[in-house]
């Protein structure tokens, strides 16, 4: 249908780390013309802020207290995603071991989902084609009414395997186990916890290509298109 083909389409990919969110999200995105919004990438940017400032992250009142100061600003193109934080590109600082192993817990502080969870809101609303949005609370929290919402799973050995391909050779055992420790924390903090929305597909992605699963995901938006 015409008309529904020209409205905005609001797609919420969540899912733990290592299901293939981001590959996936961006490789839809740019196929069908969306914006795309790596919300992981935001926690990581404000948890670089929190570290390079000094900030204990053990203590949350500490981080709620300033989680208003940092600037950060996420570029939506698919096939050129940015991220900054006061100006400054942190696209590589933000994927380092140290952030990794504290963003859990800056995330879990409900101040800082509430600023993040706003900027997300904001950048989905100005998304004149529509949004692919991907993290781990957006079909539950974030855009609860996306047109399509997605939850992607994979073995953790799965997940561990193609996370040690991207860190060249890193060992298989800890990074599963630090994936699995990762999940736990992400999934049992109080505030939007890592969880799927019970209106959610959910995608096993474990024996499937990452093709497969993107041919799968934009004939889901298409039927849902189609479907208005
Ligand atoms: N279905 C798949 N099969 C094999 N490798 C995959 C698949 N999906 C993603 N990958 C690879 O796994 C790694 C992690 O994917 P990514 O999209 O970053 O996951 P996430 O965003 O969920 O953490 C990337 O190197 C990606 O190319
Ligand atoms: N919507 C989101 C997205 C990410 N987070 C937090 C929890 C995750 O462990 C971190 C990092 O997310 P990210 O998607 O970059 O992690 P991976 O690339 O999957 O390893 O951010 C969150 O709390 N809510």
């Amino acid at each position: 249908m015409e008309n529904g083909a020209a409205q905005p389409v609001i797609v919420a990919i969540d899912g733990p780390s290592g299901t293939g969110k981001s590959s996936t999200s961006k490789a839809v995105a740019g196929r069908l013309g969306l914006s795309y919004l790596d919300t992981g990438a935001q926690y990581r940017a404000i948890t670089w802020w929190m570290v390079n400032n000094g900030i204990d992250i053990e203590d949350p009142s500490a981080i709620a207290a300033v989680t208003d100061k940092p600037e950060i600003v996420s570029g939506t193109d698919p096939a050129h995603p940015t991220i900054t934080v006061d100006g400054v590109d942190v696209a590589g600082p933000i994927r380092t071991q140290e952030v990794t192993s504290k963003v859990s817990a800056v995330s879990a502080v409900p101040e800082v989902r509430a600023r993040i969870t706003e900027l997300q809101r904001s950048l989905a609303a100005a998304a004149d084609q529509g949004i692919v949005v991907e993290g781990r609370d957006i079909g539950t929290t974030v855009l609860p009414d996306a047109d399509l919402k997605i939850f992607l799973t994979a073995s953790p050995e799965a997940r561990a395997a193609r996370r040690s391909g991207e860190l060249k050779g890193a060992d298989v055992n800890s990074t599963r186990e630090a994936l699995i420790k990762r999940d736990a924390a992400d999934s049992s903090r109080k505030t939007s916890p890592l969880a799927k929305a019970d209106d959610a597909v959910e995608v096993d992605t474990t024996a499937l290509t990452l093709t497969q699963v993107i041919e799968c995901v934009v004939t889901l938006v298409e039927e849902k298109r189609a479907a208005r």
